[in-house]
C-alpha cells in the first residue's frame, strides 16, 4: 500500500470491516436495489462528503438505469460529535419531481443530519415519487431522532469508524476499509 495509506494505517486500531466484505455487502444492496426498483426511475441523491464512495460502488452493482446526483449536509464538521446545527450546503441540480428517490448515506448516527436538515420532507415536498434511504452502516444505539432506514449494509456499535469515506477531521476518508481510530487520536484515550 502506497506510503500515506501507511501513514494512516498506524491510527488504526482495528479493522471492523474489510474491503471483501465491503464489496460483498454493497453487491448484495445492489442487487436488492435493482429487484426493488426494476421498471422504476430510480434516483440517488449522495450525501457529501462521505458517501461518495458508497455511491461510486453502489451505483455499479444497480443493474437497472440509475441516475444520480448529491446534496451537502454538513453537521459534524472537525468533531466526532454532531454540532446539532445542520446546514445544506450544495443543493441538487436536477429535480425529483416523479422519480423514485434513494438517498444515500455512508453512516447513520444519531439521525440528526438527516432529520434537521429536512432532507426527506424537502424531497417528498418536491413531488418524488417515493422517498427512502440507504445507508452502508446503522449505528441504532447512538440514534437521538427518528430516521427510517429501509436500506443498510452494516450495523455498528458505538465507535467512531472511518475510512471508506467515512472521515476524522477531513483524513482517513481515503483507506479502503472501515476501521476504528486509536482513542488517543481523538483525546479518548
Ligand atoms: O446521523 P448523524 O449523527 O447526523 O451522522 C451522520 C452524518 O455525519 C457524517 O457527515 P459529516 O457531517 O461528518 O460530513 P461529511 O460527510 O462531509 O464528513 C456522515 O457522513 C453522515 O452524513
Ligand atoms: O462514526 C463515525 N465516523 C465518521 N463520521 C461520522 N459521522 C457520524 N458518525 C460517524
Ligand atoms: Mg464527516
Amino acid at each position: 500500500m502506497a506510503s500515506v495509506q501507511m501513514d494512516l494505517e498506524e491510527d488504526v486500531a482495528e479493522v471492523l470491516l474489510t474491503q471483501e466484505q465491503i464489496a460483498t455487502r454493497v453487491a448484495e444492496l445492489g442487487a436488492q436495489i435493482s429487484q426493488d426498483y426494476a421498471g422504476k426511475d430510480l434516483m440517488l441523491i449522495c450525501i457529501l462528503k462521505g458517501a461518495n464512495i458508497f455511491l461510486a460502488d453502489l451505483v455499479r452493482q444497480i443493474t437497472i438505469p440509475v441516475a444520480y446526483d448529491f446534496v451537502a449536509v454538513s453537521s459534524y464538521g472537525a468533531d466526532t460529535k454532531s454540532s446539532g446545527v445542520v446546514r445544506i450546503l450544495k443543493d441538487l441540480d436536477e429535480s425529483v419531481e416523479s422519480k423514485h428517490v434513494l438517498v444515500v448515506e455512508d453512516i447513520v448516527d444519531t439521525g440528526l443530519t438527516l432529520r434537521l436538515s429536512y432532507l426527506l420532507e424537502n424531497l417528498r415536498s418536491r413531488r418524488a415519487a417515493s422517498v427512502k434511504v440507504c445507508t452502508l452502516l446503522d449505528k441504532p444505539v447512538r440514534r437521538r431522532v427518528d430516521v427510517p432506514v429501509d436500506y443498510f449494509g452494516f450495523k455498528v456499535e458505538d465507535q467512531f469508524v472511518v475510512g471508506y469515506g467515512l472521515d476524522y477531521q477531513g483524513k482517513y476518508r481515503s483507506l479502503p476499509y472501515i476501521g476504528v481510530l486509536k482513542p488517543e487520536i481523538y483525546g479518548g484515550g
